[in-house]
């Protein structure tokens, strides 16, 4: 009977249902306003933000642009700036930045709205500022050898406070330094427009705390190496709505075209992930890493922040920025219906999601919903060749997690006893509470594949499923001996 004529009324295709939570998703950028969140999701440009960041404030914020611009260790030309010498907290405290909170709302668009370009550009500026305000006597502690954090500024004056609530209240994001909307995403310029994102040695830092103005520093490499990954992630975007399209009908064809396009993109993804080593070295990581802690669970502020004239006078606690607020990965998580087990570290994981810009959280929450209710992980498991792609990006969620943690224990576990992460989770703990829970789901799915089809499988397969067996006894030993010596 032709669907027409049907009493029921069908159930939205997929494709439609993502329109409802990404609706600029077959957008072209180009022509899409500024009015608009950076962070709006589309086809071309994934997670990125829809144009390239704006690189200084209009001019009603220049005080805001020059000290953020003489705050860094080291500034473009060279020289050193304020927190070379720890003077950063004294300029503001003495009055170098008046309080810009009401211009904000004069942030309009040609189209009359706000500009979301321009209000994220400050709010990252802002953060900078702020981030570098409550922990520069941490850095100061670190620079001069000194053990431990100490403590960190206990208030936020009002002419950071007010202009970060307000430009954070205005993208629906958490007031503090992120990941996406500041640190990482939108901190990047290209040098030389023709080659743009193209090539990673054309990419530039717009802010930096520490030396990360030199395209060449670690600083710099550990942010424009999350960029390069990132600008992959239209791949996973565009393979993640046709695998849900695609499972929905159960059009084995278009399933296993999804997958290849997710494949070959977290293969591209993990190539540049590896050039994190050579980008960013270990050695210079805990510099820098002292201006991305958050307020949630650290030592250095015992009581939360006051930011000064906001939250009736009350302590703020907010978490610090940190790679688990990327969508890449949550999104994998969400499509493939990777369960967590019921515990403390992944409501921690939960929690991550209210960091995310907006879109993204809509985006990640709508796939998650869709692969739920469509159950793509029963579809893939039911067919052999299915199963085995679904496995094989499974396999690529594990060996970015793998490579990660990798990253964790040789730039941090091993340099530093402080025991939270940037984003205030337990730095030997919570990473392999999600690299198990990947492990512990290939184990399963393999195991549901009879013994004569599993034969059939290509060999690779059954390698790559007795190397993450391998691997999570590795993992097992090195967490249970990290917790020993470390009393976690
Ligand atoms: C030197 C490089 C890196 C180090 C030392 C590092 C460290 C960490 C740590 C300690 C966490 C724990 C979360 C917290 O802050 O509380 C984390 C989480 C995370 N990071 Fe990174 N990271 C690095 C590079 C990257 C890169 C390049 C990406 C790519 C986008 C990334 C993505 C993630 C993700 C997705 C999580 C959540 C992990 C999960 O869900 O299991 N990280 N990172
Ligand atoms: N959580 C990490 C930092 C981190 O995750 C991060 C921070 C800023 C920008 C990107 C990050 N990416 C890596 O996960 C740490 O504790 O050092």
């Amino acid at each position: 009977m032709s669907p027409y004529l049907s009493a029921e009324p069908l159930a939205p295709a997929v494709s439609t249902y993502l329109a409802n939570v990404a609706p600029y998703l077959e957008s072209d950028p180009a022509v899409l306003p500024d009015s608009l969140d950076p962070f709006t999701v589309t086809a071309a440009t994934g997670f990125m933000p829809l144009h390239p960041p704006l690189i200084q404030p209009p001019a009603a914020f220049d005080p805001v642009a020059s000290l953020v611009e003489n705050m860094p260790v080291q500034r473009l030309d060279g020289t050193p700036g304020l927190l070379a010498t720890y003077q950063l907290g004294r300029a503001i405290d003495d009055g170098a930045l008046p309080n810009l909170t009401l211009e904000i709302a004069k942030l309009t668009a040609p189209d009359g709205k706000l500009d979301l370009a321009k209000v994220t550009a400050i709010f990252r500026d802002y953060s900078f500022l702020s981030s570098a305000y409550l922990l520069e006597p941490c850095y100061e502690r670190w620079d001069k050898g000194l053990e431990g954090y100490g403590l960190g500024r206990q208030v936020l004056p009002a002419c950071l406070a007010g202009p970060l609530v307000k430009t954070a209240a205005i993208l629906e994001i958490p007031p503090f330094m992120a990941y996406a909307a500041a640190y990482s995403l939108y901190n990047y310029r290209v040098e030389d427009p023709a080659i743009g994102l193209d090539k990673y040695s054309n990419l530039r830092t717009i802010r930096a705390f520490q030396l990360g103005l030199d395209p060449l520093s670690s600083e710099a490499g550990f942010i424009l190496t999350h960029v390069d990954m990132v600008k992959h992630s239209a791949g996973l975007v565009g393979g993640s709505a046709q695998l849900l399209d695609a499972v929905r009908v159960e059009d084995k064809g278009n399933v296993l075209e999804a997958f290849a396009l997710l494949l070959d993109t977290m293969q591209v993804i993990e190539q540049s992930m590896e050039t994190m080593w050579s980008n960013s070295k270990p050695k210079d990581y805990l510099g820098y890493r002292t201006f991305i802690f958050g307020i949630t669970n650290q030592s250095m502020f015992p009581n939360g922040v006051i930011y000064e004239g906001e939250n009736g006078g009350k302590p703020m606690f907010v978490r610090g920025e940190s790679g688990a607020n990327d969508s890449m990965i949550p999104l994998l998580d969400g499509l493939l219906q990777v369960p967590m087990p019921a515990n403390p570290l992944t409501e921690t994981l939960k929690d991550f999601r209210s960091y995310r810009p907006k879109p993204h959280r809509e985006f990640l929450a709508g796939v998650r919903q869709q692969a739920d209710a469509i159950g793509v992980r029963e579809y893939c498991c039911k067919d052999v060749d299915v199963a085995v792609c679904y496995l094989k990006l499974l396999d690529h969620v594990r060996s970015f997690r793998w490579r990660h943690w990798m990253f964790a224990r040789e730039y941090i576990i091993k340099r530093s006893e402080h025991p939270t992460a940037t984003g205030g989770s337990p730095i030997i703990r919570w990473l392999p509470n999600q690299l198990f829970a990947v492990m512990d789901l290939m184990s399963a799915v393999w195991e549901g594949i009879n013994e004569a089809e599993r034969q059939k499988a290509d060999r690779s397969v059954t390698g790559m499923m007795a190397c993450a067996l391998d691997q999570r006894q590795k993992l097992q030993k090195e967490v249970t001996r990290w917790c020993q010596e470390r009393a976690q």
